[in-house]
């Protein structure tokens, strides 16, 4: 048997992250410029038509060890917050004309990972969401910590 050293263990700081990916299409075309300035700042993603991504989110919260469950949070729980914020709003959607958010915000990923931040950080225990992390492409990652 171990002994106890009489003291609390020291808290321990976990950083736990689920993944999850979802599709959907998207314009960026932003409502403050004219047709040709989004054109000319957009280039091929100003397509009238739109064009889609399969989206990879990383999201990842920071906390303390639970001494008791050795748990930073079920993941389960965070898989069921996943569900509500991104899947159900985004999966197969169009995010300009189906998410009442981009109606008027340019859906860029960097703005998408602040909408998702926001709604997870209400949807997580206080202080629990630590990153949103979006790969667009292959080739393209966002990072949004809520600064
Ligand atoms: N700062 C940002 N720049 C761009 C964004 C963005 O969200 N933030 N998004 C796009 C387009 O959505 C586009 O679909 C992604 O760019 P794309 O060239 O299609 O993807 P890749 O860079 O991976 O393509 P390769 O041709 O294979 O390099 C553009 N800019
Ligand atoms: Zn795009």
């Amino acid at each position: 048997m171990a002994e106890s050293s009489g003291n609390p263990p020291a808290e321990r700081i976990g950083y736990i992250t689920r993944v999850q990916s979802f599709s959907a299409c998207h314009r960026l075309h932003s409502l403050r410029l004219s047709d040709e300035e989004n054109k000319e700042v957009y280039g091929k993603c100003n397509n009238p038509y739109g064009h889609g991504h399969n989206y990879k989110v990383e999201v990842t919260v920071r906390g303390k060890i639970d001494p008791v469950t050795g748990m930073v949070m079920n993941l389960t729980d965070l898989k069921r917050s996943i569900e509500e914020v991104i899947m159900i709003p985004l999966d197969h959607k169009n995010l300009d004309k189906d998410v009442p958010y981009f109606a008027d915000v340019v859906s860029t990923t960097e703005n998408l990972a602040v909408y998702i931040w926001d709604n997870m950080a209400k949807a997580l225990p206080a202080s629990l969401l630590y990153e949103i992390r979006i790969h667009e492409t292959d080739k393209n990652i966002v990072v949004y910590r809520g600064e």
